[in-house]
């Protein structure tokens, strides 16, 4: 199957045709060609997006709510297929795609709800005599850039607050997961957005697009989710025009368990906070701290959950565990997890990798007795591994759960939901599951402090990131 370019409700070939492959990262084969965006592309998005945008921004919000709820539906109703798609580039396993299509699906009917609740004020000036009107208007043609981990749902969250606000978008996806956003654009125009307001450019030179896009005047919004390498890179970019940027950047949590936490409960919320998506998450936990007294029961418990994961192809009907992404990234996890045990730490259980797989494939690894200073602790881990370290006293762990320049989710287990709270409020992170292992709802605002990022998705707060607030002082005399 080959595709182009998605711009004004169709797909085109790149400039110069050229194209790249898609492979499926638990074989290894190619499922589908996608055409390689050049810089003559964005521009011709831009070009698109410009054309579509007052009528847009002059759309009625009952309209805009009308388009993203249709996308709810479509959405809900075409899920096998989409969660084909997914599992297909992505690679994990078809219940979490489905999963995945619910969730992303989700932000859609949230800001078809939201659209039509945008307030404002009317106040008389502390001086009298005038009357200020605050109003606000999309903030302009908004350009995301989304990973591979969540190749529906890191974009719905971005493109439905963006359509309520009245904005047109441009979407660059990760040159692993192209398919996917080509399948939103097409939903989403079968929704009724009008051409040109949904665009997205494929490409293998995601630097030059998006550099092409954040130099261009007309574009006013940046909202991008990936590392907190290139988010840096995009806010200096961004700097140049002073375009308004909302960054969902990386993560390493800490996954905390108190002498009084319910251990199976905290090892339930464990193995959902660890093993979704196979540890490719932002907000997966990538170092677990569990008070001595627990630690051994943990361990144990812990440990024939993660033995009796089933890696395996996404397509497969026992896998729980899918491929990594690369094998670069495989190879990166290995690193992590060769130093630990170099350093000191031991591999206490493991799932087995069935023999013969030719995928991406990592096993699903429990390490004990981690030193504090292995970069395991420090580093995104974004794979199947938890190390697990022992505390006692309190007053260090808050020291080592904020000893990280990230801040995007934090967990805690304890039977005194009091302390739990207390100890959430002393943790440097946007967001904290509290006796839970998933925190992600498009009702409630996702993001980081520090370098997890800057902005809020999703809750009332994702549709002001695209929203300019315009204020009119009025002669009341
Ligand atoms: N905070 C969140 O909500 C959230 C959600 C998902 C993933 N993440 C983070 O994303 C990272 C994993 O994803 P990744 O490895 O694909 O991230 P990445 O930063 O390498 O890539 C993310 C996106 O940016 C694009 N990109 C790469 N270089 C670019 C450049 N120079 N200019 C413009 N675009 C560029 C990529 O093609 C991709 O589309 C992890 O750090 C993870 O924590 C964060
Ligand atoms: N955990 C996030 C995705 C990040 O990778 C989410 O659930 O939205």
């Amino acid at each position: 199957m080959h595709h182009g370019v998605y711009r004004g409700a169709a797909e085109h070939p790149a400039a110069g045709g050229g194209e790249f492959a898609v492979t499926d990262p638990g074989t290894g084969e190619v499922v589908g060609f996608v055409a390689d965006g050049q810089p003559e592309d964005a521009v011709a998005a831009v070009e698109a997006a410009a054309a579509a945008f007052p009528a847009w921004a002059a759309t009625a919000p009952r309209q805009r709510s009308e388009v993203l709820r249709r996308a709810f539906d479509l959405m809900t109703a075409e899920t096998d297929e989409l969660a084909r798609i997914i599992s297909l580039e992505n690679g994990k396993p078809l219940a979490d795609s489905r999963g995945e299509v619910a969730y992303a699906a989700e932000f859609f009917r949230w800001f078809s709800e939201e659209a039509v609740r945008s307030d404002g004020d009317f106040a008389e000036a502390p001086a009298g005599g005038t009357r200020a009107i605050v109003t606000t208007r999309p903030v302009g043609i908004a350009a995301l850039v989304a990973p591979w981990n969540f190749p529906a749902a890191m974009f719905t969250r971005k493109i439905a607050p963006a359509l309520a606000a009245g904005c047109p978008v441009l979407l660059k996806p990760a040159s692993e997961t192209p398919l996917t956003a080509l399948a939103l654009a097409d939903l989403l125009t079968r929704a009724g957005a009008p051409a040109g307001v949904v665009n997205v450019v494929t490409t293998l030179k995601a630097g030059s697009v998006v550099g092409t896009w954040l130099a261009d005047d007309r574009v006013r919004k940046v909202s991008f989710t990936g590392s907190t390498a290139v988010g840096r890179r995009l806010l200096a970019q961004a700097a140049e025009n002073v375009v308004n940027a909302s960054m969902e950047l990386g993560g390493n949590a800490p996954f905390v368990v108190n002498r009084d936490a319910d251990v199976e409960q905290a090892v339930i919320g464990a193995m959902q906070a660890k093993f979704r998506n196979g540890g490719q998450v932002c907000t997966a936990a990538n170092r677990f701290y569990v008070h001595a007294d627990v630690a051994e029961e943990f361990v144990r418990r812990f440990g024939a959950r993660i033995e009796a994961q089933k890696v395996g192809h996404a397509f497969a009907d026992d896998t729980t565990i899918g491929p990594m992404i690369t094998s670069k990234a495989v190879a990166s996890i290995a690193k992590l997890v060769d130093d630990a045990v170099a350093a000191g730490a031991k591999i206490s259980h493991q799932a087995p990798v069935p023999r013969g797989s030719v995928g991406n494939y990592f096993p699903p690894t429990l390490l004990v007795d981690v030193p504090s200073d292995a970069s395991i602790l420090r580093e995104e881990i974004f794979g199947p591994v938890a190390p697990v370290v022992t505390w006692t006293d309190e007053d260090e762990l808050v020291r080592l759960v904020n000893g990280t320049e990230y801040g995007l989710a934090s967990y805690v287990y304890s039977g005194d939901l009091k302390w739990a709270i207390k100890f959430a409020e002393k943790t440097e992170a946007g967001i904290v599951g509290v006796n839970r292992g998933l925190v992600s709802d498009p009702a409630f605002p996702f993001g980081g402090v520090k370098q997890s990022g800057l902005g809020r998705e999703g809750a009332r707060a994702g549709l002001r990131e695209f929203q300019e607030t315009q204020y009119f002082s009025v002669d009341w005399s």
